[in-house]
């Protein structure tokens, strides 16, 4: 049925809205809950109950921050992994290798096959991690092939409606878009020739019609699906494709199913129409619609695109994607008339308070679009922000209670929570008037002011020093003459083994670090602790017969947060947790003024670890794009600019390791991939600072001295030359899942440095035999030359145990001696 155009709607949640909220718990309570569950400490019950609990928690806390709770404002964006699992659940879109896993009754998936899905069993590997799009969380790919079961499989977002409903609360469910579900599937290894997961867009479209009627039934007036991938014109798939993807979706989805009417909502919020579906907000979170200098209208205009179905709202990222244009009478969007446009205009991707004055403009500015209404939301979901910055006390310790954050620094930050009253604030204005909330707006101005003027924000010595740069200082000597002086001072085997830093991090070491912030055990205490860590990884590296050693990171929090807390620029938080992936949460520091490091950061752990080995050992940094991506940046100057200042303060690091003794370093750049724009036309600019700023990091170093980098967590087709660029000696790179698919493409650009493609795949607890890791290897040096190549794993180890890394690294080793004795 088709929309009758000339019906007025109610504007959709005209007091604002959110796109997602994050799921991990204010104190990690789902984290908890699920890893308890997969321990055996708690049952699926216990799961539930704790899980339950969190949803209702937040669903009130959201209406309670000024949400409307009666008008599907609210989103309902749980998840107990990841979004893209759950609907992979909500298809029973399984793999066939865990199609055993599939409930005969009802086709769902119960907790622990889902969870099995996610994390594997034995030789049935999960799904493949990837970025979701460009953030640092991490989605499972699902696998699709023509005989993937595929139909409306788990109820599981219907209850928990029902759930919230029951609660007090009317939530808008919220799920990855068919689209976007699709186009980030890849085919799955039973799949013919030529398939594309998108040549099922039929079947999971009717799954989704079920899923909104199921939907309609229980009264919901809106579901909200998310399709970021109409933000990018860099993936592999056919643009006129993924167009002609969106108009079938929608068809299916919004014209040819009865919408409910919102406006007609009675007290209780029940629908009285013969609604077949809810209204459906389509969100496009992570960038514009419309690509820079592209004519509104044209062919790859996604905006126009979205505009002319029968879909209600539109959610449109303003903070990565400019104001749209229109190609309609007096610039107005063919098909908005009928819909709302909710301005993504608060930062969901970033922490920072919103100047609410300068947002409000900018939602103000999208009038002349013709939409039917435009009220305001965030730019992304919450998920990548942590949940509230009032919270930013020490919860236990001698600092128990103490305040985490600068005051200074908590009048400039907003997350989660705060970010909610700030859409609630802008809502109000765009409906009322900015006099109606006059108050607001001029303290955000004055918090602007203020971090603009503030000490540290600009440090005049650290400008002097970036504005002295030359192109020299980019620049190491010719790589023939750094091979030379490398291979008489390393005199290492063909073929070396190494491993990429981290070792397991132990329960023993967490531990430890756990009693040292508590106050527990003193800074003596908790050095020892981990200089005999240290010893053991050593030991058991000369053991294994490794040729470079590392000393195994055990003092390291995480990669990212260890560099913040030493650098003068950052701030990091007590309880600032941001999922990564699954249970996994780190807790990015916030880069807020120019960066400098105060003294030398990891000298005296690698200075002690080559005290006690002849063999080298590497140095091991974190290079300034990965410091950044997973950082809150600051806003306010380019990001070349700030990544320049971090990598003079590496540069300054590697020349104490170098006068420390030390002849590898290694400065890992996993996060390189992760920030390359989605759109083509901004990709050149970024590879060119981002690869200037690792050679600034790394260009002070001696010929004599090995530069190693690592890059994982990518595919790395689309950065081959710039891993070139990067002029390191040696680059690891995550290459067992793919079977060596890098070391082609390297080989063809005519790469000629040292490559490492890993030969153990690290996500996996699996132990590879030295077969394997044999074969691999072969794998490689069959496609380039063998003296540029390196034996490593994908990763770091340091979420593995022991009893895998062991006997995985011995038949690395196994390995490298078998091929190495054959070439
Ligand atoms: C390599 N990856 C990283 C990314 N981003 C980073 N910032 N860092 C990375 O390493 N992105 C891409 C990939 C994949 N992502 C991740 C993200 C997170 C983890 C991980 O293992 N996270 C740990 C937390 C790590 C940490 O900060 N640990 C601290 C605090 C530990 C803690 O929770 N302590 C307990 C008490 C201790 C105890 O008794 O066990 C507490 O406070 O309650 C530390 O070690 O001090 C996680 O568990 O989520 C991996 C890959
Ligand atoms: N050196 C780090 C890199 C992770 S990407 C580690 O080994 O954990
Ligand atoms: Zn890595």
């Amino acid at each position: 049925m088709t929309t009758d155009p000339t019906t007025t709607r109610r504007p959709a949640f005209p007091g604002g809205t959110i796109l997602g909220y994050p799921r991990i718990g204010r104190r990690r309570e789902l984290k908890k809950a699920v890893e308890s569950f997969w321990s055996g400490r708690s049952d699926a019950v216990d799961l539930e109950i704790a899980a339950g609990t969190l949803r209702r928690d937040t669903v009130r806390r959201l209406a309670a921050l000024g949400l409307d709770p009666d008008d599907g404002s609210v989103p309902g964006s749980f998840s107990y992994y990841d979004q893209v699992l759950d609907v992979v659940a909500l298809l029973g879109a399984v793999p066939a290798r865990f199609a055993d896993l599939i409930d005969p009754d009802d086709g769902s998936l119960e907790p622990e096959g889902y969870f099995t899905v996610a994390r594997g069993r034995g030789e049935d590997a999960p799904l493949e991690m990837t970025k979701w799009f460009d953030t640092n969380y991490h989605y499972l790919v699902p696998e699709i092939s023509e005989s993937t079961p595929i139909s409306f499989a788990d109820h599981r977002i219907v209850r928990e409606y029902a759930e919230a409903k029951e609660a007090g609360v009317t939530t808008r469910p919220v799920l990855v878009g068919p689209v976007t579900f699709l186009a980030l599937s890849k085919a799955a290894d039973d799949a013919g020739e030529g398939f594309h997961p998108l040549d099922r867009l039929d079947d999971v479209v009717a799954a989704y019609a079920e899923l909104l009627r199921a939907l309609a039934a229980v009264g919901a007036p809106w579901v909200q699906l998310d399709e970021p991938v109409l933000v990018t014109d860099t993936g592999d798939l056919d643009p006129e494709r993924l167009r002609a993807a969106v108009a079938t979706a929608y068809r299916a989805l919004a014209t040819d199913l009865v919408p409910a009417d919102p406006a007609q909502d009675d007290a209780d919020g029940d629908t009285e129409t013969e609604a077949e579906r809810p209204a459906i907000l389509v969100a496009t979170p992570f960038g514009g619609l419309q690509a820079p200098g592209r004519p509104a209208g044209g062919p790859d205009d996604a905006l126009a695109l979205l505009a002319a179905t029968d879909v209600e709202a539109i959610a449109i990222d303003l903070v990565r994607g400019a104001v749209p244009t229109g190609a309609g009478p007096g610039g107005t969007v063919p098909g908005l008339a009928t819909k709302t446009l909710v301005a993504g205009v608060v930062d969901g991707h970033n922490v920072w308070r919103s100047d609410l004055a300068a947002r409000l403009e900018v939602a103000e500015s999208l009038r002349p679009l013709g939409a039917g209404a435009v009220t305001v939301g965030t730019s992304t979901s919450l998920l990548h922000v942590p949940h509230d910055v009032d919270d930013e006390t020490f919860d236990d310790g001698p600092d128990a209670g103490r305040l985490a954050l600068d005051p200074r620094l908590r009048d400039w930050l907003a997350f989660a929570d705060q970010k909610v009253g700030e859409v609630t604030v802008l809502a109000r204005a765009v409906a009322e008037g900015r006099e109606a909330v006059a108050e607001a707006l001029a303290a955000s101005s004055a918090a602007a002011a203020s971090r603009r003027a503030a000490t540290g924000v600009v440090v005049p010595a650290v400008r002097d020093r970036l504005a002295r740069l030359s192109d020299g200082d980019f620049a190491r000597g010719a790589h023939d003459e750094r091979v030379a002086a490398q291979r008489a001072r390393l005199g290492l085997p063909a073929l070396p083994t190494t491993t990429i830093g981290s070792f397991p991090q132990t329960t023993d070491i967490r531990t430890a670090r756990a009693a040292w912030a508590k106050g527990e055990l003193d800074d003596a205490a908790y050095t020892t602790a981990m200089r005999a860590e240290v010893e053991r990884v050593v030991r058991l590296q000369e053991d294994l017969g490794l040729d470079v050693l590392v000393h195994g990171e055990p003092e390291r929090n995480d990669m990212v947060q260890y560099f913040a807390e030493q650098l003068d620029g950052f701030a990091t938080t007590a309880l600032g947790w941001v999922q990564s992936y699954g249970s996994r949460c780190v807790r990015p520091p916030i880069l807020w003024g120019d960066v400098s490091r105060p003294e030398a950061m990891t000298v005296e752990w690698s200075q002690y670890a080559q005290s006690l080995t002849d063999k080298p050992v590497k140095g091991m940094l974190t290079g300034p794009v990965t410091i950044l991506a997973w950082s809150f940046v600051r806003d306010d100057q380019p990001l070349g600019d700030t990544a320049n200042q971090v990598a003079l303060a590496l540069r300054d690091e590697v020349a104490d390791l170098e006068a420390a003794g030390i002849g590898v370093v290694q400065v890992d750049e996993p996060a390189l991939r992760e920030l390359l724009p989605l759109r083509r036309a901004d990709q050149d600019d970024y590879l060119r600072w981002s690869v200037g700023s690792f050679r600034l990091a790394t260009a002070g170093a001696a010929a004599a001295t090995q530069v190693h980098t690592h890059l994982c967590y990518s595919e790395f087709g689309e950065v081959v030359g710039a891993i070139d660029g990067l002029d390191a000696d040696v680059t690891s790179l995550e290459a067992a899942r793919s079977r060596m698919e890098i070391v082609p493409e390297l080989a063809d650009a005519g790469y000629s440095r040292g490559v490492g493609p890993g030969v153990y795949d690290i996500h996996s607890p699996r132990v590879p035999s030295t077969a394997e890791v044999t074969e691999l290897l072969r794998l490689a040096v069959k496609s380039i030359d063998p003296s540029l190549v390196w034996v490593n794993p994908d990763c770091g180890l340091k979420t593995r145990g022991y009893a895998e890394v062991e006997p995985a690294l011995r038949h690395l080793v196994a390995a490298a001696r078998e091929v190495r004795a054959a070439i």
